[in-house]
């Protein structure tokens, strides 16, 4: 069974919405999910790119807001455009989006990694004390917060650029600072990492979320970031979901247990769906598949619904990811989703 068709609008006057059907656009001519991310980016949060159809020209993109699919459409419909190799997009709005994610359909969140069954996802509870959360806090508390347009990010080794969603690896800010001394040295000796010969970690972003903030869904970029990615999870909770996109091919009803609640409906039918509870003081870890093939999400949400229990997020969640820079391209094995490779 293929993708239903998308029917873009009639005469292509349809009242302006938050979706963007787009042609001329998609990895059949050589633009990845990832990269249209990154372009369309530039006008505001986008919450999903999906095909459009089977073709592998013609995506959506989702914004969560109007506002942003406007200022694409003005910058981008008919134009050359040239964060795409120069390639002219047709843009129309879109009715509806296909991959957009019904939140009130219900999708159990997992406490433990091991319950999603992804490769390389592992979650450790109380990787750190309360003590040393408040002495976290304290120390980027006391350094400066640098304002994106809905949280608050401090950036230490090297800067993290989210227009580019890259590094500038010229631009050295210096080695990691001392409080976060003891939290590499619990990684080193960490049980779950025995089989991992190279922990080296040179990159610290601190993320600041208010209640409602999340952060849309992507794969951090391959070419930017080694295979190991560390985040710590201080001061509030909230949910982390994972989608593996399959880029416009039917994907078979999974039959394990653990799959069977990925709830692949007519709606969402072009990607799957587990979601895990990041509870404060926690250390998720994507490695491997979970980290090369998996876009990780964290939903804009007040209250994330746990199974059974609403869970009010705190005053603020604040993160700490810890990553390497690569030096090179990047040789993984999900090519389909990798900058270095296409
Ligand atoms: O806040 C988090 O736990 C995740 C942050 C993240 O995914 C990122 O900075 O790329
Ligand atoms: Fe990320």
């Amino acid at each position: 069974m293929g993708l239903p068709r998308f029917s873009c609008p009639k005469g292509g006057d349809a009242e302006s919405s938050p979706h963007l059907y787009v042609a001329n656009c998609g990895p059949a001519v050589g633009l990845s999910y990832d990269k249209i991310v990154s372009v369309f980016g530039t006008y505001g949060e986008v919450e999903g790119v999906y095909p459009a159809d089977e073709s592998g020209t013609r995506v959506i993109v989702s914004y969560r807001d109007k506002s942003s699919s406007q200022a694409a459409m003005k910058a981008l419909n008919g134009h050359p455009c040239s964060g795409l190799g120069g390639r002219f997009l047709h843009i129309q709005y879109s009715v509806q989006s296909l991959g957009k994610v019904n939140d009130t359909a219900p999708l159990p969140v997992w406490t433990s990694a091991a319950d999603l069954d992804i490769p390389g996802l592992y979650l450790m509870h109380d990787f750190v004390t309360a003590e040393e959360e408040q002495e976290l806090l304290a120390a980027v508390d006391d350094r400066l917060w640098k304002h994106l347009a809905k949280r608050r990010v401090q950036h230490y080794g090297y800067e993290f650029r989210y227009d580019i969603r890259n590094v500038n690896t010229n631009h050295y800010l210096g080695e990691l600072p001392s409080f976060m001394l003891p939290i590499l040295e619990r990684i080193r000796t960490c049980q779950t990492l025995d089989h991992v010969a190279d922990i080296s970690l040179d990159q610290l972003t601190v993320n600041e979320y208010p209640p409602g903030v999340g952060l849309s869904p992507h794969i951090d970029t391959h070419s930017a970031f080694k295979g190991l990615i560390f985040s710590l999870s201080l001061a509030g909770p909230c949910i982390m979901e994972f989608r593996k996109y399959t880029t416009g091919v039917w994907q078979e009803k999974p039959t394990s247990s653990y799959d069977m609640e990925t709830q692949i409906s007519e709606k969402n039918l072009n990607f799957i769906r587990k979601a895990i509870y990041l509870p404060p003081r926690s250390m998720l870890l994507l490695s491997g598949e979970a980290r090369y093939a998996w876009h990780h999400y964290i939903p804009h949400h007040k209250v994330d619904r746990v199974n059974d229990n609403l869970i009010r997020r705190s005053s603020r969640r604040v993160s700490f990811t810890l990553r390497k820079v690569r030096g090179g391209p990047c040789h993984c094995e999900f090519p389909q989703y990798c900058d270095s490779q296409r």
